[in-house]
C-alpha cells in the first residue's frame, strides 16, 4: 500500500484516515484507472449477454473493445452508460458507482457516447444539433432532457455554448456545415456530427460505438485524427469498432470479449498473436 498522495496535493493536507479506510479508497480508484467494470453479469431471459466481465480502462488512453459478433460489447456499453441495468457485478467510474444511475447522471459525471442523430435532431441544423447538445446528450432523445448536462453541475450560459459550438465545429472542420439539417449529411459528416455532439457536454471519457461505420477513407482519417487529438488534449476513449485493423492501429490496450466475457487484453501484437483470440474469430482476420 503506497502513501503517496495523488498528484497535486499536500500530504499535510489530507485528512486523516486509518489504514484500512485508506485501502479500501485506493481498491476503488486505482490512479489512473477512472473505469473499472467489475464481474458484470446481464441477462436478458434465457440469454446471457454478459457473463462475469472484468476490465479496466486507463486514463488517457485510446482502449479498443472488441469480439466476435454476440461477445456483448454493446450490452456492456449499455451498462456503463446507465441504458440497461446489470443483474450483478460493479461499474465505477473514479470509485463512484455507476449501476443505479440514470443515462443523464453518467454523462453528468463526463463518462458521454456517441449517439446516432435521431430523427428530430435530422431536421435541425448543425448548429442547432450542437446548441442542444449540452443538454440533450443523455439518451436517444433530445427531448428527453430533465437537467443539464454541463458538467460538474455548472449550467452553461447561451453565449459559452455558442463559443464552444463554433470552437467545436472548427475543431471537426464541419463549420462550412453549420447551416446544414443533419439530414442532409453523409454518413462521415454525420459521425462527425456524433462525436462533436458528444464533445459539447464537456466529457472526460467518450465510448465511441462504431464510429466509423459507412465512413469514407478521407473522413475515416480525419475522425481517427480527431480521436488522437483529443486523447492528447486528455480524453479519454472506449472504441466498439468491427474494422480490426482501424483497432489494431489507433488503440494502445485492447481487451477481448467472448461470450459474455473477457477473453483477453493486451496491445495489439499481444491480442493478434494470442490462440484463444484467433479461435474465438474462428480466423477471421485480425488485421495482420
Ligand atoms: N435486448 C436484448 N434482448 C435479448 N437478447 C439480447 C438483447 N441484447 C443483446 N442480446 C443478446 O446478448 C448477446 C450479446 O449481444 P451484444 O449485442 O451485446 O453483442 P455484441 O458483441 O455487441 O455483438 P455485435 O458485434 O454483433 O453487435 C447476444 O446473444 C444477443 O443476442
Amino acid at each position: 500500500m503506497s502513501d503517496v498522495a495523488p498528484e497535486g496535493t499536500d500530504p499535510d493536507e489530507l485528512p486523516e484516515t486509518d489504514d484500512s479506510e485508506t485501502e479500501k479508497a485506493a481498491q476503488q480508484t486505482p490512479p489512473g484507472l477512472p473505469l473499472r467494470v467489475e464481474d458484470v453479469e446481464k441477462r436478458f431471459g434465457g440469454v446471457t449477454a454478459l457473463d462475469g466481465a472484468t476490465f479496466s480502462v486507463e486514463e488517457g488512453s485510446i482502449t479498443g473493445l472488441i469480439g466476435p459478433n454476440g461477445a456483448g460489447k454493446s450490452t456492456m456499453f449499455d451498462c456503463i452508460t446507465g441504458v440497461h441495468t446489470p443483474d450483478a457485478g460493479s461499474i465505477r467510474f473514479h470509485g463512484e458507482e455507476l449501476i443505479g444511475k440514470e443515462p443523464y447522471q453518467i454523462a453528468q459525471d463526463g463518462l458521454v457516447r456517441t449517439f446516432q442523430i435521431a430523427r428530430e435532431l435530422e431536421e435541425m441544423t448543425v448548429l442547432e444539433n450542437l446548441m442542444l447538445a449540452p443538454k440533450g446528450q443523455i439518451g436517444e432523445s433530445a427531448w428527453r432532457s430533465v437537467a443539464p448536462v454541463a458538467r460538474r453541475g455548472v449550467v452553461k450560459q447561451e453565449e459559452q455554448i455558442r463559443e464552444d459550438v463554433w470552437e467545436t465545429l472548427e475543431f471537426f472542420e464541419i463549420d462550412h456545415l453549420a447551416g446544414e439539417y443533419a439530414g442532409n449529411l453523409s454518413g462521415g459528416q454525420r459521425k462527425l456530427l456524433e462525436m462533436a455532439r458528444a464533445l459539447m457536454t464537456d466529457p472526460e471519457m467518450v465510448l465511441l460505438d462504431e464510429p466509423l461505420a459507412g465512413v469514407n477513407p478521407t473522413l475515416e482519417e480525419k475522425l481517427l485524427d480527431r480521436v488522437h487529438d483529443l486523447r492528447e488534449q486528455g480524453y479519454t476513449f472506449l472504441f466498439v469498432e468491427h474494422d480490426m485493423e482501424v483497432i489494431m492501429e489507433n488503440c494502445e490496450h485492447i481487451i477481448v470479449m467472448h461470450q459474455g466475457k473477457v477473453l483477453a487484453e493486451g496491445d495489439a501484437d499481444e491480442i493478434s498473436e494470442n490462440e484463444q483470440v484467433i479461435e474465438a474469430y474462428l480466423g477471421e482476420d485480425l488485421g495482420e
